[in-house]
């Protein structure tokens, strides 16, 4: 890409996404000399905007949201901005897209590009099936280069839209050039899960049902809905969180190794598990499993939040789930009967995201007459918001005559190996612009997990009784506690809360 370069054609430019996130990460890479001079980023959306303001508004995302900081004074930024046009265009209108095949060839001009272009939907998803079409009859993709379709979830609403999207988008790109975003598979730690399962003698012998009693998987959130209350209100957690990101790191945690590090190697083992998955059997079957909530008014560190039914743009009856946790089953010979319990959360008392693996405990043996407490080992990813592994074992209390006590060993990556790693969309850019699709869910990973959320979502859809609410700032209806309960499991805290128990940190005993 370095080489050729490549004009990026960031639809929905104006929105909230291309904002907080795009700009950031285009401006890093920048920063970290992983573009060439060779770019340009053509900003398109219907409000109005002239060059000067629109690279004023990118000025302002990166000043707010980006780990490189900008000053408009410096050679750099100006460079940088200069890269940047916008045009205005509106999706439904096919003509604006002959504009645009005008504009898109003046710019590779300019900056010497060899023609190829990466189209990033930041779109609500009922545009994206026509942007295809329009950029296939507008002559965008006519160039020599490259030409690949970056797309934001969520990538329908079941399996049959999704079919009939993914039928549309198919009719104009080829599967290979088409990257659907999962912004939680660029991250760090969920990266390094891959690394520390397949690259440590003492974790991949273990990691199968023989010793691994649980997996807890963890993706707490303090926000509520913010201003996205009218897409989120048909949505849910279901499909906004647990569909795709949290079912992502289910396969990331179960999937077998890989025989070649290739995208495709990679992503068929993690189809696998999804297609391994347990299918929720009734109605009955779901209502056992699988726990829904939504938040109540609350207080959230300290200060009180409204309930989701008196969001902005939220039907006040509304029964959608802000909370959804479920006992999740991979049927396979690894993972036989190791529950997978995972859950996610608005309006959480913390934000985090954790991978918690809970060894089965060790047999009655001597320890176990001593006085102390025997806990399970754990292996804690933290994914957010520091990155880390922490690793609970049990050692004997120094000074004591064998009184056992859980000891952490906690590999802080944030402080140990220094902040400011790059931000998943940095990652995940970089990745589509370079051809990098290891990162991005295939088609039959989203169909398969459109398969098994749906059966949940029409069970849902038949009677609503079971939706709890809970007082914003909780962990959630207390019926996610008993779906472990029952089984002889608790949810491990997280965020290293309720840590008094910990002795050792860091290596160093305080
Ligand atoms: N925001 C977030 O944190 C996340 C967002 N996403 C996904 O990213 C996508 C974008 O989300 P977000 O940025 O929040 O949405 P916003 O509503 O903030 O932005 C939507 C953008 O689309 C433009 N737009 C709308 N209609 C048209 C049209 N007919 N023609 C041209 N442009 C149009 C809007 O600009 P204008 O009105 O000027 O036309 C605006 O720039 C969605 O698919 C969302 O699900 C995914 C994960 C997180
Ligand atoms: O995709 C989404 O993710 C965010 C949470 O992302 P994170 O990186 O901050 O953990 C969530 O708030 C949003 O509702 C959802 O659409």
């Amino acid at each position: 890409m370095k080489e050729t370069g490549a004009v990026f054609f960031i639809f929905g430019a104006t929105g909230d996404l291309a904002r907080r996130k795009l700009f950031p990460a285009i401006y890093s890479l920048f920063c970290e000399g992983k573009l060439s001079e060779r770019f340009a980023v053509i900003g398109l959306a219907r409000r109005p905007r002239t060059n000067e303001q629109f690279r004023e508004d990118v000025y302002q995302s990166i000043d707010q949201f980006a780990r490189h900081k900008a000053s408009k004074e410096d050679e750099e930024w100006q460079n940088f901005a200069s890269h940047f046009e916008y045009m205005p265009l509106d999706i439904t209108n096919v003509d604006a897209f002959l504009e645009l095949k005008k504009t898109a060839e003046r710019v590779e001009g300019q900056f010497g590009i060899a023609g190829n272009r990466l189209f990033y939907l930041a779109l609500a998803p009922e545009l994206f099936g026509s942007v295809a079409h329009h950029l296939r009859d507008g002559g965008l993709l006519e160039t020599r280069g490259w030409h690949r379709l970056v797309i934001e979830k969520p990538f329908g609403y079941d399996l049959p839209s999704a079919e009939n999207l993914n039928t549309e988008i198919r009719k104009v790109f080829n599967e290979e050039d088409i990257y659907r975003i999962d912004h939680y598979l660029g991250k760090e730690m969920v990266q390094n899960i891959e690394v520390v399962r397949f690259a440590n003698a003492f974790f991949e012998p273990l990691w199968n049902n023989k010793y691994i009693a649980n997996i807890q998987i963890t993706l707490s959130e303090t926000v509520g809905v913010e201003e996205r209350g009218g897409y989120y209100d048909n949505a849910g957690a279901l499909r906004d969180m647990a569909q795709n990101h949290m079912l992502q790191m289910v396969t990331m945690m179960a999937m077998e190794p890989p025989s070649r590090l290739h995208p495709e190697d990679i992503r068929d083992e993690k189809v696998k598990v999804l297609r391994s998955l347990r299918l929720y059997e009734s109605p009955e079957d779901v209502r056992a499993h699988v726990i829904r909530g939504q938040y109540a008014e609350g207080e959230v560190k300290g200060e009180l939040k409204p309930a989701y039914r008196a969001e902005d743009s939220v039907n006040p009856e509304s029964k959608t789930e802000t909370y959804v946790a479920a006992k999740v089953l991979v049927d396979n010979f690894r993972w036989a009967g190791v529950p997978f319990y995972v859950r996610t959360g608005k309006r959480m008392p913390v934000k985090s995201t954790e991978v918690v693996v809970e060894f089965k405990s060790m047999p009655d043996n001597v320890y176990l007459a001593k006085k102390g407490k025997l806990q399970p080992n754990l292996l804690v990813f933290r994914v957010n918001p520091m990155e880390g592994i922490y690793i609970k074992i049990n050692a004997k209390e120094p000074g004591s005559e064998g009184t056992i006590l859980p000891v952490a060993m906690d590999f802080c990556q944030s402080n140990q190996v220094g902040l400011n790693t790059p931000e998943a969309y940095e990652r995940l850019l970089f990745d589509a612009a370079r051809g990098d699709s290891t990162y991005f869910t295939r088609w039959d990973e989203v169909a398969s997990a459109w398969q098994f959320v749906d059966r949940i979502a029409a069970a849902w859809s038949q009677n609503d009784s079971d939706l709890q609410l809970y007082p914003a700032g909780s962990w959630g209806p207390e019926a996610a506690d008993k779906l472990l309960e029952e089984d002889g499991f608790h949810w491990w805290p997280v965020n290293g809360q309720a840590e008094s128990d910990v002795v050792w940190k860091s290596g160093r005993q305080s």
